[in-house]
C-alpha cells in the first residue's frame, strides 16, 4: 500500500519564561483559531504575519493533548509497518525538548512525547493477537558537529550512513538494544540523555548543542501464516537555531551553534527544494541530518513536524522564522508504505508465483515480438509452443488464451488486407497525382513564359509611358505659350474686325455702286466665313464625339479590369478558406505571386494608358488650336490685304480680284480643314486600334490567369484528397504499430519488475534460511543452557523459586538478547510465565 501523506505540521508556543517575563509580559502572539496564528509584529506590519497549519497549541496546552494530535497516530501507524517520524523544530529554550521528551519519565502529566509513545508501543503490543509476537529495538544517537554519536555506545563517536534499497536509509553499525518493556526504555532513554552534549547558555540552563535521534525498532511475526512487519519510529529532538549575539555563545558554543545553524539551514534547504515544484534534486546529502531524515522528509514514513515557538516579542522574528519553515513543511508529500517481511513460506511461494508469471509473460513477449515482426505469421510457432507448455498451464486458461489470440489474429489479418488494399489505391493515387504534377508543372512553364513576356511589354510599355510624360510636360508648356499667343491674336482680330466694321462705314459713304458692290463682296465674305465657322464647331463636336467615344472604352477597360481584380480577391479569399494549398505546392504559390504581381503590373498599366490617352488628347488639341490660329491669321491677313486693295483699286477691278481672292480663300481654308480632317481620323483610328489591343492583351491575359487558376484549383483538390487518404492510413498502421510495441513494453516492464521481485525474494530467502540458522543454533545454545539448568534446578529447586527476583532483574538488562513478546501479554503476564517456566525447569 503506498500513498501520498502531506507531512502533520504543528505549533506550540511555551508559556514567558522568567527572563522573558521581566522584560514584558506582553505576548506577540495571537490565537485566532485552534489552527492559525498571527503575530503582532513591532518590526514588520506586512499582513502577512497569519500563519495557518494543522494545529495551534497555546501556552497552556497540555503534553497529552500535543501527543495525542502529533504523535498518537504515527507510533500507530508503526504498529501497522510503517515508518514515523516525529520532530521538533525551534529557537533555542523554545520547548523541543520539554516536548520531546517531558521534564519526567514518570510523571504521567509532564512526561513527554517519546515516553508516551514507548507505553502505546508496548500497550498495543498487550493488546494484540497472540499468534503475533514482537520484538522492540531501541538505538539512541545524536549529531554533534556533524559526527555521529552513539549514545547508548558512547565510543562510537562517528557512525556513517548508508543507503540501501530494501533498508533505505540507516546508520551502520549503531547499537540496537532489545526490550521488553517499558521500564526498559526508560533506562535505555536515561542511559542515553546522560551522554548527550548540553550546555549552558544565555537563553537555556540546559541547551541540547546536538540533534537526538531516539530510534524505536517494531518487528513482528504471525506464527500462523508466517508474515513479518518492521516498523521504525525515528523521535528527533533538533538542536536549536539560535542568534549567538543572544545565546551568548563563544568558543566550543560558537563552534556548536555554527554546526547546529548549518545543518538547519541546510534541512531548510531540503524542505524548500521539497515544495518548490521546481527542485529536480533534493540536497538530502549537504547534511548528516538531513541525510538521516532522508525518509522522513519526502520519502518513505508517516511524519509530524513539532513547531516549537516563545510567544515573546524579544523572541518574535525567530518565531515568526520558525513558524515560516512549518507551513512551508507542511506541503511536503511523503510516500509511506507497509514495510513487510515475508517469511519463508511467503517467500518460497512468491517465487514459484513469480517464476510461473514470468514464464507466461516470456511466451506472451515472444508473441508480440512475432507480431511485430511478421504481423501475424507466428500464429503456427504460437499454438505449437503453447502446446508444449500443457503439463505446466491450466487447459482452460490455454484454450481461452488461444481462442482470444485467434480473434485478436483474424482481426489484424482484416487489418492487414485493408493496409494492403488502401497501400494498392495509394499507389495508384501517387501515379495519378505524379502524371497530374508533370502536367501542371509543364502549364506552370508556359505560364511562367507567358509572364515574361507579358512582363517584358509592361516594362516597354512603362518606358514609353515615360517617354510620353517627359513630352507632355514639354507639350503643356508649348501650350500654355500657345494658348497666350491666341489669346493676343485674338484680341489682334477682334481689333481688326472693329478695323473692318470701320472699313465698311467708310465704304458705305463711298458712292453707291460702289458702296452696294463692296456690300455685297463683304456679304459673300461674312457668309463664307460664317460657313468656315460651322464646319470648325462641326469638326469640334466631332472631336468631342471622339473624345466620349474614347472615355467609354477607357471605362469598360477599367471595369474590366475592376472585375479582374474582384475575381482575383474572391480567388484569394477562397484559398485562405481552403489554406492548405500553398504548403502542398510552393511553385504554384509563386505562380500565384507572380500573377499578383501581372495584375499589378497590369493596373499601372492601366493608369499609364490613361495617361498616355490624356497625352495624345492634349497635342491633338493643340494642334486643332494651333491650326485654328493661323487659319484666324491668315483670314486676318487676307481681310487686311483685301481692304487695302479695296482701298487702293478701282471699283471693276476691285469686283474682280475680290471675287478671285475669296475664292481662293476658300479653296484654301477647305483644303485646310480637309488636311485637318484626315490627320485626325487617322490619330482616331490609331488609338482605336490602340485601345483595342491593349483590351485583347488584358483578356488573353485574364483568361490565361483564370486558366492558371484552375489548373492549381484542381491540383489542390488532388493533392489534398490524397494526402488526406495517406495520412490516414499511415496513422492507422503507426496507431496499430505503437499499440503493439506498447504492449510489448508493458509486458518487459511487468517481466522485469517480476525478475526483480524474484531477485528480492531469493535474497530474502536466503537471509530467512542464515536467520533461521541462526537461530537453530541459538535454540541449540538454549537447549544445552536448558539441560545444565535442569542439572542445577534439580538440588536447587526451593532456591531456583525464591531466586525468581533475581532472574527477572537480568531480564531488565541492557545486554542485545533478543526478548520476543507475546501479543496480548502483559506485566502479570510475562511475570507467571517466567515463573511457570522456572517450575518446569524445576520438575
Ligand atoms: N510548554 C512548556 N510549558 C512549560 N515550560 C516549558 C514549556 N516548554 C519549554 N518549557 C521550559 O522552557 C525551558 C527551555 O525548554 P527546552 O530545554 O525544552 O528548550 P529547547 O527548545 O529544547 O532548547 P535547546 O534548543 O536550547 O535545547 C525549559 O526550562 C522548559 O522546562
Amino acid at each position: 500500500m503506498e500513498d501520498q501523506t502531506n507531512i502533520r505540521v504543528v505549533c506550540r508556543f511555551r508559556p514567558l519564561n522568567d527572563m522573558e517575563s521581566q522584560r514584558s509580559q506582553v505576548l506577540c502572539v495571537n490565537f485566532l483559531s485552534d489552527q492559525t496564528v498571527s503575530i503582532n509584529s513591532q518590526n514588520d506590519f506586512s499582513e502577512n504575519l497569519k500563519f495557518t497549519l494543522d494545529k495551534v497549541f497555546s501556552p497552556d496546552s497540555s503534553q497529552e493533548s500535543v501527543y495525542n494530535f502529533a504523535a498518537k497516530p504515527i507510533v500507530e501507524g508503526v504498529m501497522q509497518g510503517f515508518n514515523g517520524t516525529v520532530f521538533a523544530y525551534g529557537q533555542t529554550s523554545s520547548g523541543k525538548t520539554f516536548t520531546m521528551a517531558g521534564p519526567s519519565l514518570e510523571d504521567p502529566i509532564a512526561m513527554g512525547i517519546i515516553p508516551r509513545m514507548v507505553n502505546t508501543v508496548f500497550e498495543s503490543i498487550y493488546k494484540a493477537d497472540s499468534n503475533t509476537e514482537f520484538t522492540v529495538k531501541i538505538s539512541y544517537c545524536e549529531i554533534y558537529m556533524e559526527k555521529i554519536k552513539d549514545l547508548l555506545n558512547p565510543c562510537e563517536m562517528n557512525l556513517k550512513i548508508h543507503e540501501d534499497k530494501f533498508k533505505g536509509v540507516y546508520i551502520e553499525g549503531i547499537k540496537e538494544v532489545h526490550a521488553g518493556n517499558d521500564n526498559e526504555v526508560y533506562e535505555l532513554m536515561k542511559t542515553g540523555s546522560d551522554n548527550r552534549e548540553v550546555a549552558y547558555t544565555n537563553m537555556n540552563a540546559v541547551s541540547s548543542r546536538s540533534h537526538s535521534l531516539f530510534i524505536i525498532t517494531i518487528s513482528q511475526t504471525n506464527s500462523k501464516d508466517h508474515s513479518a512487519k518492521i516498523g521504525k519510529l525515528f523521535l528527533v529532538d533538533l538542536a536549536g537555531s539560535e542568534k549567538v549575539g543572544k545565546t551568548g555563545a563563544a568558543g566550543l558554543r560558537l563552534e556548536e551553534a555554527k554546526h547546529i545553524n548549518k545543518s538547519l539551514t541546510a534541512l531548510g534547504q531540503v524542505i524548500y527544494s521539497l515544495t518548490d515544484g521546481k527542485s529536480t534534486h533534493i540536497p538530502y546529502r549537504d547534511s548528516k541530518l538531513t541525510r538521516v531524515l532522508q525518509d522522513s522528509l519526502g520519502g518513505n514514513s508517516k511524519t509530524s513536524l513539532i513547531v516549537t515557538c516563545s510567544p515573546s516579542p524579544y523572541n518574535e522574528s525567530e518565531t515568526i522564522s520558525s513558524l515560516r519553515f512549518g507551513v512551508r513543511a507542511k506541503t511536503i508529500k511523503n510516500k509511506p508504505k507497509i514495510n513487510r517481511e515475508y517469511t519463508v513460506a511467503e517467500l518460497k511461494l512468491l517465487l514459484a508465483k513469480s517464476k510461473e508469471e514470468i514464464d507466461k509473460r516470456d511466451k506472451i513477449i515472444t508473441r508480440l515480438e512475432d507480431k511485430l515482426k511478421g504481423q501475424g505469421d507466428s500464429l503456427f510457432d504460437f499454438t505449437t509452443s503453447f502446446s508444449s507448455l500443457g503439463e505446466k498451464i491450466d487447459a482452460d486458461d490455454i484454450m481461452d488464451e488461444i481462442n482470444d489470440l485467434k480473434i485478436r489474429l483474424e482481426e489484424e489479418i482484416d487489418i492487414n488486407n485493408q493496409f494492403k488494399q488502401a497501400n494498392d489505391k495509394l499507389i495508384f493515387d501517387l501515379a495519378d497525382i505524379k502524371s497530374d504534377h508533370a502536367m501542371i508543372s509543364q502549364e506552370l512553364k508556359d505560364a511562367e513564359q507567358r509572364m515574361s513576356l507579358a512582363e517584358k511589354s509592361v516594362k516597354e510599355q512603362e518606358v514609353f509611358i515615360q517617354k510620353l510624360v517627359m513630352t507632355n510636360d514639354s507639350l503643356e508648356k508649348k501650350l500654355e505659350c500657345e494658348t497666350k499667343n491666341k489669346i493676343a491674336l485674338e484680341r489682334i482680330v477682334s481689333e481688326k474686325e472693329y478695323e473692318i466694321t470701320q472699313l465698311k462705314q467708310e465704304i458705305l459713304m463711298k458712292d453707291n455702286k460702289d458702296q452696294k458692290k463692296i456690300m455685297t463682296r463683304n456679304m459673300i465674305s461674312l457668309e463664307e466665313h460664317e460657313e468656315l465657322k460651322n464646319q470648325i464647331s462641326k469638326l469640334k463636336m466631332e472631336l468631342e464625339h471622339a473624345k466620349e467615344l474614347k472615355e467609354i472604352m477607357v471605362n469598360d477597360f477599367m471595369r474590366a479590369l475592376d472585375d479582374s481584380q474582384q475575381l482575383k480577391d474572391k480567388q484569394a479569399s477562397r484559398n485562405c478558406r481552403t489554406g492548405t494549398y500553398e504548403v502542398v505546392s510552393p511553385e504554384i504559390k509563386n505562380l500565384n505571386e507572380e500573377i499578383d504581381e501581372l495584375k499589378k503590373l497590369l493596373r499601372q498599366s492601366q493608369a499609364a494608358e490613361y495617361r498616355k490617352s490624356r497625352v495624345l488628347e492634349i497635342p491633338i488639341e493643340f494642334i486643332n488650336l494651333k491650326e485654328e490660329n493661323e487659319k484666324l491669321k491668315l483670314k486676318v491677313l487676307d481681310l487686311q490685304r483685301t481692304i487695302n486693295e479695296i482701298l487702293t483699286s478701282t471699283p471693276s477691278e476691285v469686283k474682280t480680284q475680290d471675287n478671285i481672292i475669296l475664292q481662293m480663300m476658300m479653296e484654301k481654308e477647305k483644303a485646310c480643314f480637309e488636311k485637318l480632317r484626315k490627320s485626325w481620323e487617322t490619330e482616331k483610328e490609331n488609338i482605336m486600334r490602340n485601345l483595342e489591343n491593349r483590351c485583347k492583351k488584358v483578356i488573353e491575359l485574364e483568361t490565361n490567369l483564370d486558366m492558371a487558376k484552375d489548373s492549381y484549383r484542381n491540383l489542390e483538390e488532388n493533392i489534398g484528397k490524397n494526402e488526406r487518404t495517406l495520412i490516414m492510413s499511415i496513422q492507422r498502421k503507426d496507431n496499430y504499430l505503437s499499440k503493439l510495441a506498447a504492449d510489448l513494453q508493458r509486458e518487459l516492464i511487468i517481466k522485469q519488475k517480476i525478475e526483480n521481485n524474484c531477485q528480492f525474494y531469493e535474497k530474502m530467502l536466503k537471509d530467512q534460511e542464515e536467520k533461521m540458522k541462526i537461530l537453530e543454533n541459538e535454540c541449540e545454545e538454549f537447549r544445552k543452557k536448558e539441560i545444565r539448568l535442569e542439572f542445577k534446578l534439580k538440588n536447587a529447586e526451593e532456591e531456583a523459586i525464591s531466586s525468581m527476583g533475581n532472574k527477572r532483574g537480568q531480564m531488565m538488562n541492557f545486554g542485545n538478547i533478543r526478548k520476543p513478546i507475546k501479543g496480548g501479554s502483559n506485566n502479570d503476564l510475562r511475570k507467571s510465565i517466567v515463573i511457570e517456566n522456572i517450575n518446569d525447569v524445576g520438575k
